[in-house]
């Protein structure tokens, strides 16, 4: 697929000159929906607001659909859409007049088709007329996407989307998104929550401390996660795997004490009931079993720690 967004070697020092990005390359696939994880800290605001041209870059070089964010500003700008984490809306505005407010800040004609079919899209075209104070943070929120897309850019970028709204509005949030990546549109969202990009990333990246640690097909991490770890404690030490259970991957710890065997949940038969017969057939006395499984969640803790190490 190709890049909507190339990021390139990109380095970012504030003026206290702390370096927020440590030498970033990402490519946003054209269409995708792309979940950035990291910890508190690692940069992901940096980076979005350094892509989006809100703070500019001390190295590198990032384009948006070919244009350069520095020497190409407003064209770069113009295809991006921007949800902050913060809803920041006036009050007493009522709802359509904001879109149609904030498509005329990005200097795009009057046009009242796109801004009906974004309403209806959102679900807030019943509420056009309502003011912003009257509405449900869930409908404030949408109101922020609506704003975002009110100038129709081609990438749209959610800073913690669902950052303290309850499981239902969670769910809801999640359709929008799904609908507008239907649409065409690139989705880039920051979140705290792994179960949120397991739920609709097709891509998810890891950034810590300034760095892009991974970035990875979703489906291929999930494959990684249904990785169980099956522990066998021994009775007694084994000097070498019995004869009959060579074909299995066993890794022997411990001094012989204990057999670790990794299997993945996904596959059609995990083989622990061979695996047992094939001991105990063999005269190995089992003392303990007890599996572990690998999640998101550990690589993810894994791969910060690492990191920081
Ligand atoms: N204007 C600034 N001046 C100096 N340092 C800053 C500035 N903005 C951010 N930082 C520092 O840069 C680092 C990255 O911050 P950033 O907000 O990008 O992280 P984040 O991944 O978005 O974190 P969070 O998940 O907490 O929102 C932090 O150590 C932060 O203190």
């Amino acid at each position: 697929m190709p890049s909507i967004v190339s990021v390139r070697g990109v380095r970012k020092s504030y003026d206290t000159g702390f370096e927020a990005l440590k030498g970033v390359d990402l490519e946003i696939e054209d269409g995708e929906i792309l979940a950035l994880l990291g910890p508190n800290g690692a940069g992901k605001t940096t980076l979005i607001s350094t892509i989006c041209g809100i703070s500019q870059q001390t190295e590198g070089t990032i384009t948006v659909g070919g244009h350069d964010t520095l020497k190409d500003f407003r064209a770069a700008r113009s295809l991006i859409g921007l949800v902050p984490q913060e809803i920041a809306l006036e009050p007493f505005e009522r709802v359509e007049n904001a879109v149609r407010l904030t498509r005329g800040l990005f200097g795009k004609r009057r046009d009242d088709a796109v801004i009906e079919k974004i309403l209806r899209q959102l679900s807030l075209w019943d509420k056009r007329d309502s003011k912003i104070n009257e509405l449900s943070g869930g409908m404030k929120r949408r109101v922020l996407i609506a704003k975002a897309l009110s100038h129709e850019p081609r990438v749209l970028f959610l800073d913690e989307p669902t950052a303290g709204v309850d499981v239902e509005l969670r769910q809801d949030m999640w359709n929008v998104v799904r609908q507008l990546r239907a649409d065409g549109v690139t989705i880039i969202l920051t979140t705290h929550y792994i179960e949120e990009a397991e739920a609709i990333a097709d891509r998810v990246g890891v950034i810590s401390a300034g760095r892009i640690l991974l970035v990875e097909d979703k489906d291929a991490l999930m494959r990684r996660m249904g990785q169980k770890v099956l522990r066998i404690e021994l009775d007694s030490p084994l000097g070498a795997v019995p004869e009959a259970l060579a074909d299995y991957d066993l890794q022997i710890e411990d001094e012989g004490r204990t057999l670790l065997y990794t299997y993945h949940t996904a596959a059609p038969r995990s083989g622990i009931g061979r695996l047992i017969t094939g001991l105990t057939q063999a005269g190995v006395a089992l003392a303990d079993v007890s599996t572990a499984q690998s999640s998101l969640e550990d690589i993810f803790v894994d791969l910060v720690k690492e990191n920081a190490a």
